[in-house]
């Protein structure tokens, strides 16, 4: 198989030092000495300087204990509240569908085009495996990943499973361009698929988190608290 590139984690390390670019305050100036600045620069004489930026204070990074898998219907969410869990806590993340498009040189359509779902499938299973005995990570699955009884062991056995519900109307508000989840079809089969395939969300789930009406930050601190309160995730130095 194919092999051409490979997907790293984004890793959320700590930002590059970016010091005050400004010099001490009142140097040369006797008028100033001894005294703080506390006129604003006139526009001229900020023109050519440096911005002063004032960087938010950092929380130190969070520390995973296990993979976390993020499983549901496509347009629940599962990537955008896994990167914004990931940019939250500074910790990696990875999504799978991505990671896979980047190994084959193709997006998820060619590769459904090209081997048909059972070949994706495939490599959904292999990625999984990968990602299961990798450093943990968030990990965003494709909707799909709980057809296969195999990968629902894999994921009972390798993680903690978040099942983000949505439902199948909900979920096509949501994708802007359904072309690219070839398996939404119309509203009425995703409304069928999204319902055979519940009972082998629930199974895999550790935690349902419902995000009707929620944005996707809300999903993510929901998130982060059910991980912080089992004991899977936790404040680095604290
Ligand atoms: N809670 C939400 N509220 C509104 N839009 C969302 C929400 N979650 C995801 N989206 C949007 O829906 C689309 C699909 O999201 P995505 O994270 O790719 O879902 P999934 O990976 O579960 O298929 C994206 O355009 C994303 O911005
Ligand atoms: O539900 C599915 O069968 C699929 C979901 C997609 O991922 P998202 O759930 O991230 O959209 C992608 O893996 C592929 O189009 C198949
Ligand atoms: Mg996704």
């Amino acid at each position: 198989m194919a092999n051409k590139k490979q997907q790293r984690p984004i890793h959320q390390g700590p930002p590059s030092d970016r010091g005050n670019a400004q010099g001490p305050q009142g140097k040369g100036s006797p008028a100033r000495a001894g005294k703080p600045n506390r006129q604003a620069p006139s526009p001229k004489a900020q023109a050519g300087r440096p911005k002063q930026r004032t960087q938010p204070a950092q929380r130190p990074p969070c520390t995973l204990g296990r993979p976390v898998f993020f499983v549901g219907f496509m347009g629940a969410g599962k990537t955008s509240v896994s990167r914004r869990l990931a940019r939250m806590c500074r910790i990696s993340s990875i999504d799978l569908d991505t990671y896979i498009e980047r190994r084959e040189d193709k997006k998820v359509k060619e590769i459904f085009a090209a081997v048909g779902e059972g070949g994706f499938r495939a490599m959904e299973t292999e990625v999984l495996r990968e990602f299961t005995a990798a450093e943990p990570a968030l990990v965003s699955c494709g909707g799909g990943i709980v057809k296969a009884a195999e990968n629902r062991e894999i994921l009972k056995r390798g993680g903690f499973v978040v099942y983000l519900k949505v439902s199948a109307d909900e979920a096509q508000s949501r994708i802007s361009d359904l072309s690219t989840r070839p398996l939404f079809n119309d509203l009425a089969q995703a409304r069928k698929t999204n319902e055979e395939r519940l009972p082998l969300y629930e199974e895999v789930a550790d935690v349902v988190i419902d995000t009707a009406g929620k944005s996707v930050g809300r999903i993510a601190a929901e998130v982060r608290d059910v991980l912080k309160k089992e004991g899977i995730l936790w404040q680095s130095h604290e």
